[in-house]
């Protein structure tokens, strides 16, 4: 972990159920390889993870099965580790690169800006060779303007121990906001290619489906529907991500899909047993072949890694782990992350506290920072409407220093404020309520105009439809550390390496922390470590400020700046032709303020907010 970094605190742990065929996943890191420094859950950094997967990778030799490790995309944006740098990603690749991950594929986030899907494509691409899938993704070279597979379409190979034959595909959903230097082909065109159609007749023994792509997305039952039509009793295991959330579900009963969190603060475990090689069983007996699976969701924290190899503070770091260790701190020490803004004066959350609320990050964006930020010099005296996407805020902020990489945490993003000037104000007073609540016929509206799905201006979290407005607080409350408990968990006792805080447990009543209490499609003991739960409260898909205008309803003015962050552009003009404001097009938006949306914000916390934390 890097120096200063939250020391994790023990937990009840459920233990790794080991297959004859296993795997980590990462997903959705965004630049966070360094650890979350502020949460002991997740504090460990890509070196300590280095360590772990050297570790399990010698367990598994020693076994005679196999482990491999997997990738899903979006490694970039959101951490000053990767955002910070000019360049973007400086550090980042040589940090990343030294992970040997078997199965790796893109992310969304690799492809909205065309230098990020270029150094995609010169670096990483080549740092896994023959290791990178991309089979839904082309990138067009500069130099010829020509368009290639951005990686080998698929990949077969056989594990090392036990020679499990595999064919590995690897996806992206369908993404329509990428740079024009990647196309992605939607995967139900892809999956209709002669090429996949002849991979899926190939006969390996496991077929294996990553992608950037929620497990329960139409993307992955399609390929899932596809490969089964040809291959009725063939274990097919899914990696999934780009939901940030922690999920699993099964397809049927020889399939199974994981979703692996986000931002470095789970990895993924997955194991397949039983008939994994077709050799396992005679051809006339196909239909008796049998698999089980099983997923354990690993909180990212030196604790967990010492009980999940049995090893402690000495003997777990390996050589390489540490040196890729001492690489981050040295990138993130020339990157000055640690320098402070200001002292924010409380916690502010995403989705912890409801919108709008005091503590709500999203009420502090509308009350302080677009009144104070929205300001065009020319126009100040103009009232406007501000608007802005809850998905542009990808992170909590919490009480004490607001340093240079919580700026690029919390909005890693390039975008600007863009406005439209003199909308009617009855017009433009009805766009936020279609942005938050649009109806089928203005979804439709924008399937036809090539307008993204509305949810996109929100935070992917959100895609899980299955969250209620709050989590249920108590699920776990139950939870004995003493004995096994009906969540199958057993006690982490303190290590005795000096590491975590007294944890006062009685066996009664366990003194739990805050963290994940995952409910997958699978049940309710998928997290390694047992947590109390943590409040949800659905946010939507944007805010509004409303600056100079007054409450009166006869003193409304006339006409109003219609201001907004330029990433949703295409849904602001879409909204407006259903309010009324049709002849609005792509021309009428000028640049409202000088700078990003970043630099706006770092430079109001270093106005407001005192350095004396
Ligand atoms: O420039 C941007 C790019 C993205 N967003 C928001 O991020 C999510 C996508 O997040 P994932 O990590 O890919 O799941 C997108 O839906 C937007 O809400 C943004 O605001 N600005």
């Amino acid at each position: 972990a890097q120096q200063g970094a939250a020391k994790p605190v023990a937990a009840p742990m459920r233990d790794l159920v080991w297959g004859k065929l296993n795997f980590l996943h990462t997903t959705d890191t965004h630049g966070w390889h360094g650890g979350h420094l502020k949460e002991s859950q997740y504090s460990a950094d890509w070196g300590d993870y280095i360590s772990f997967a050297h570790h399990l990778r010698k367990e598994a030799d020693e076994k005679g099965i196999d482990l491999l490790l997997v990738d899903t995309g979006d490694r970039v944006e959101g951490n000053g580790l990767y955002d910070a740098s000019d360049p973007k990603g400086k550090y980042y690749y040589d940090i990343y690169r030294e992970q040997d991950v078997d199965i790796i594929c893109t992310g969304n986030h690799e492809l909205y800006q065309a230098p990020t899907a270029d150094e995609e494509h010169r670096q990483t691409v080549p740092n896994f060779r023959n290791k990178y899938i991309a089979s839904n993704l082309d990138y067009i070279d500069p130099s010829t303007g020509e368009r290639v597979p951005m990686a080998q379409r698929y990949r077969r190979f056989q594990t090392k121990n036990q020679k499990v034959d595999i064919v590995a595909f690897g996806f992206l959903f369908d993404f329509m906001m990428n740079a024009n230097n990647t196309v992605v082909q939607p995967v139900r065109e892809t999956i209709k290619e002669q090429w996949f159609q002849d991979a899926i007749r190939q006969k390996p023994d496991v077929f294996v489906v990553i992608g950037h792509v929620g497990v329960r997305m139409q993307e992955f039952k399609d390929i899932f529907a596809a490969i089964r039509a040809q291959n009725w009793f063939t274990p097919i295991v899914f990696f999934g991500g780009h939901v940030h959330i922690r999920d699993a579900i099964a397809y049927d009963s020889k399939s199974f899909a994981i979703a692996s969190g986000r931002y470095f603060e789970t990895i993924g475990f997955m194991s397949v047993d039983g008939n994994i090689k077709k050799s396992d069983i005679s051809s006339e007996a196909e239909t008796t072949r049998s698999v089980s699976f099983s997923r354990r969701y690993i909180d990212n924290n030196l604790l967990g890694f010492y009980h999940h190899t049995g090893l402690n503070e000495s003997s777990f770091p390996t050589e390489h782990g540490r040196n890729v260790t001492a690489m981050i701190a040295k990138g993130r020490k020339e990157l000055d992350l640690d320098y402070n803004y200001g002292c924010a004066p409380k916690d502010y959350w995403m989705t912890r506290r409801p919108y709008p609320d005091e503590n709500s990050v999203y009420t502090w964006l509308e009350k302080e920072v677009l009144p104070d930020v929205a300001v065009n010099e020319e126009r100040k005296d103009i009232p406007r409407l501000a608007i802005f996407n809850t998905g542009g805020i990808r992170f909590d902020i919490f009480k004490g220093a607001f340093t240079k990489d919580t700026t690029y945490i919390v909005s890693p993003f390039t975008s600007g404020l863009k406005y439209i000037p003199d909308v009617p104000y009855s017009v433009a007073r009805k766009v936020i309520t279609l942005l938050n609540r649009s109806g089928p016929i203005f979804q439709a509206a924008g399937v036809e105009a090539g307008v993204p799905d509305p949810r996109y201006m929100g935070i992917p979290e959100q895609w899980d439809g299955r969250r209620g407005a709050v989590v249920d607080r108590d699920h776990f409350s139950q939870a004995g550390a003493g004995a096994k408990s009906q969540h199958g968990q057993k006690p982490l006792l303190m290590d005795g390496n000096g590491h975590g805080q007294e944890h006062p447990q009685s066996p009664k009543e366990p003194h739990l922390i805050e963290g994940y209490t995952t409910q997958d499609a699978i049940g309710d003991d998928g997290d390694d470590a047992v947590h109390s739960a943590i409040d949800y409260y659905n946010i939507p898909n944007c805010v509004q400020a409303e600056i100079g205008i007054p409450k009166d309803e006869d003193e409304k003015p006339e006409t109003v700046d219609l201001v907004f962050i330029d990433f949703i552009q295409p849904w602001i003009l879409l909204a407006l032709r259903f309010s009324g404001g049709e002849s609005y097009s792509k021309s009428d938006v000028k640049q409202y303020v000088e700078g990003t949306f970043t630099e706006l914000m770092s430079g109001w916390v270093k106005k407001n907010w005192g350095v004396d934390c």
